[in-house]
């Protein structure tokens, strides 16, 4: 008898304000990662019902009074949705935490929160925004409108279901669009919720439409094809970028995405290790290694080496594996049996690589009721040759890989050797060093001694084949928006 408490849930989908079955009848199961007991059924929505709601999302935009409407009242109700988000968190923890494998306290204490601030975050920053002025001498004025630019599909992946969700919600809503939401086929639950929030919070049907289904031949293709759908908001791996890219632009729809990442995280010798040591932890173990964030390459300069190794396997061999809804633990299992498979070939990978393997490789020892979860101890492997598939490669899972530098070209060198450029990270105690990595690795986002530190102010977004366009205050809301300019003769 398993000692997580399940919570059998039939998910629907959500379209003009109500939550309706597939009209195929298709129906997929969903399953906890720590146990393989299925959670929940959904409804795989059919092209007809991917229809249905972004016709539903078409009306709203154009016909209803969300697009019109003073964006002090829009965005009271965006702030509303963030209060009723917060007022539901455990519920919402607990599915989060039930669905993707991930302990309950984080879902708890960051995501859920992190969640309700992306929604109020981008209300409050919405208010604050102007426009431009360009007189023409005493004759002509011109000035700067942002409007909506129509309906939106929002296309989000399993790691951090709801937050990442949430985060293109927030600024596509507060600029007056409409959405259509499709969250991964694996992890359906807490985005299923967003619609009745939605509506509880005053917004009006049809703005805001949650479908379920896979991608290719099924609801994500249908969305990124349709007529009605204008633009394109999606996260997840890069090679469902190019396809979403190549079906959208049957009907040049505009697109924002991010992608995968394989952040180096650069240790040199003057770091403080009593820092670096935890937050690399986090950096290479946090959800399991599956965040595109995630510092899954850690280059040690050659000289504190032994060092690192020493103490970084010591910190993880002090992580406690095990059930998600249990508040000790630190790490969960991997989202799925297919990414269980992904990710453990990579034992396999690394060892014909002649990587050394310093700690982990193998299953943790769990209860009997854990034995069918995908599990994976937090592997830590030293590898010297920067080419292999290991240092290279988004595994996205609790695998992280030490490569060996000495000079600081060399760090760079092998940092910039990978084909994304999502984020990095760096730990020196030199100001001129700090920077001097910084403006050469070629990412997004670079973190000097510190790590996923998030100011939503902030541009979010890949290099390389990390990502297209950037996300984060006013680069979300450029996305979300058409400029429009007026010129009026004052004479
Ligand atoms: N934030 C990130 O950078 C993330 C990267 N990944 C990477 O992606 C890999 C697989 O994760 P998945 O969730 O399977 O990512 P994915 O990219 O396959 O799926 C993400 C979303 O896109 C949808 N989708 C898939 N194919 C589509 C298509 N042709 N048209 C429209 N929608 C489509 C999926 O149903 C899901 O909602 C991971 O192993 C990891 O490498 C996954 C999650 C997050
Ligand atoms: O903090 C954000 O806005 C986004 C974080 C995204 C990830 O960590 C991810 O996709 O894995």
């Amino acid at each position: 008898m398993s000692k997580i408490q399940t919570h059998i849930k039939e998910v629907k989908l959500f379209i003009n304000g109500e939550y309706v079955e597939s009209s195929s009848h298709s129906i997929f199961e969903v399953k906890n990662p720590a146990t393989q007991e299925i959670i929940a059924t959904a409804h795989e929505a059919s092209y007809e019902d991917v229809d249905r709601a972004c016709r539903a999302a078409r009306k709203a935009f154009e016909e209803g009074p969300w697009r019109t409407m003073s964006v002090a009242e829009r965005c009271s109700k965006i702030r509303r949705m963030a209060e009723i988000i917060l007022e539901r968190k455990e519920e919402l923890a607990r599915l989060e935490a039930l669905d993707v494998g991930k302990p309950y306290h984080v879902a708890l204490e960051r995501e859920i929160p992190r969640a309700a601030e992306n929604l109020s975050f981008f209300a409050n920053f919405m208010e604050q925004q102007g426009g431009e002025t360009y007189p023409m001498g005493e004759e002509f004025l011109n000035y700067t409108r942002y409007e909506p630019v129509g309906v939106a599909a929002l296309i989000t992946p399993w790691n951090l279901p709801f937050m990442l969700t949430t985060w293109k919600l927030g600024p596509c809503l507060a600029a007056g669009n409409t959405a259509v939401i499709k969250p991964a086929e694996t992890t359906p639950l807490t985005v299923s919720l967003l619609g009745e929030i939605a509506k509880e919070a005053g917004i009006p049907d049809g703005v805001v439409n949650v479908i379920q289904g896979f991608g290719p031949d099924s609801a994500g293709e249908y969305m990124t094809d349709h007529p009605d759908v204008d633009l394109i908001s999606f996260t997840g791996e890069t090679s469902t970028g190019k396809a979403i890219m190549k079906t959208g632009a049957n009907s040049l729809k505009r697109v924002a995405f991010e992608l995968g990442g394989k952040a180096a995280n650069i240790v040199f010798e003057d770091a403080n290790l009593d820092k670096a040591i935890p937050v690399s932890i986090q950096a290479a173990f946090m959800n399991s290694g599956q965040v595109c964030l995630a510092g899954s390459r850690i280059l040690v300069q050659r000289s504190i080496l032994d060092e690192f190794v020493e103490k970084f396997k010591q910190a993880a061999s002090e992580l406690k594996v095990g059930d998600p809804q249990d508040v000790e633990t630190k790490m969960g299992p991997v989202v799925s049996e297919e990414h269980y498979k992904k990710v453990t070939s990579y034992l396999e990978i690394a060892k014909e690589e002649n990587a050394t393997l310093v700690f982990g490789g193998k299953r943790p020892d769990l209860p009997d009721y854990l034995e069918e979860g995908y599990y994976l101890e937090p592997t830590i492997y030293i590898q010297e040759n920067p080419n292999a598939r290991i240092c290279r490669e988004e595994i996205f899972g609790p695998i992280v890989t030490l490569i060996p530098f000495d000079t600081e070209e060399e760090a760079l060198e092998i940092a910039n050797n990978t084909d994304y450029g999502l984020n990095g990270v760096v730990w020196t105690d030199n100001l001129q060093r700090a920077h001097r990595i910084s403006h050469h690795v070629r990412a997004g986002t670079i973190w000097v001694n510190c790590w996923f530190v998030r100011d939503l102010r902030a541009p979010f977004g890949g290099f390389k084949k990390s990502g297209i366009g950037r996300e984060g205050g006013h680069h979300s809301l450029e996305f979300f928006t058409e400029a429009k300019n007026i010129c009026i003769a004052l004479k």
